[in-house]
């Protein structure tokens, strides 16, 4: 199998072309994936993300979290897969539409002489019901709503990107204790498909500062959906403007919420190798 090694501010990605080469028969994804984005006995990824036909869009993208589990929405592998499909991938449109199990995305591709320097994508609308993120519990929006994890009270905004994230704002990220909180967080019962969590500094209305623990993957060094998630989480909480620079470990993504209710964001995405795998 061929695969190229991409990544979006180093939130990194193992990609694979099913439009291009099939998928051995038989092998279990899950066990897979977990195999091959192991940093130690496989290639090292934060994820499995391929590429397949679709008869809605350009393509349809699949994301495998490195724990095995299947996520609706990945904004930093969008942003691969378009660079991909532009520069290797045989599609040479500057505004594609790549299907998702949260919808058709689409990016619009920067690109400067022949190669992608920066994407930009149109993330679609936030989802705000508690039902949609989902999260058990009354009707209605989750904002700054208490939640009390080991006798302590925590504050969270729940948004979905078409995957849900739980968004507290703290004084200063340095100091959360992101290993222990995050899995608490991620696992907590009220969210019966788990969550990803984002703890948010805000530095100014258009500057905030945020560390990541993903559902299915843990810490990482960017989260394009969970910057989404923190810009939408911001205005409704009136700490921010719509149009926001999101500081992450790995680098920056601005990010808008548009007035018409989409988000677009914007950012890198480079690729670092390609190989062949054999299909053991
Ligand atoms: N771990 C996430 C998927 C990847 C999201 C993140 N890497 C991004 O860039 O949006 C989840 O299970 O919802």
């Amino acid at each position: 199998m061929e695969f190229f090694k991409m990544h979006g501010l180093g939130n990194d990605f193992i990609l694979m072309d099913l439009t291009k080469q099939e998928w051995p028969e038989g092998r279990n994804l899950p066990e897979y994936a977990r195999r091959l984005c192991h940093r130690h006995r496989g290639i090292g990824a934060d994820g499995l993300v391929l590429i397949r036909p679709s008869p809605n869009a350009d393509v349809f993208m699949q994301i495998i979290n490195s724990d095995g589990t299947e996520a609706e929405m990945c904004g930093n592998a969008i942003r691969c897969v378009a660079k991909y499909l532009y520069e290797r991938g045989g599609i040479e449109k500057e505004v594609m539409h790549i299907e998702t199990r949260a919808g058709v995305m689409i990016p619009r591709l920067v690109v400067e002489e022949g190669r992608v320097a920066a994407v930009q994508v149109n993330m679609g609308t936030p989802r705000l019901e508690r039902e949609e993120i989902p999260m058990i519990g009354p009707g209605g929006m989750v904002i700054n709503e208490p939640l009390v994890l080991e006798g302590q009270t925590f504050y969270i905004t729940a948004v979905s990107m078409g995957n849900p994230h739980c968004v507290l704002f703290v004084p200063d990220v340095e100091q959360v204790d992101l290993y222990g909180l995050g899995p608490k967080l991620e696992n907590y019962p009220s969210f019966p498909r788990k969550t990803n969590v984002e703890f948010v500094q805000v530095l100014s209305r258009n500057e905030v500062k945020v560390r990541v623990w993903e559902r299915g993957a843990g810490p990482t060094l960017a989260c394009g959906t969970g910057a989404c998630a923190t810009v939408v989480a911001g205005v409704l909480n009136n700490l921010t403007g719509r149009k926001v620079m999101v500081h992450l470990p790995g680098g920056i993504l601005d990010i808008e919420w548009g007035e018409d209710g989409h988000l677009f964001m914007t950012g890198p995405a480079e690729e670092v190798f390609c190989g062949h795998i054999p299909c053991i």
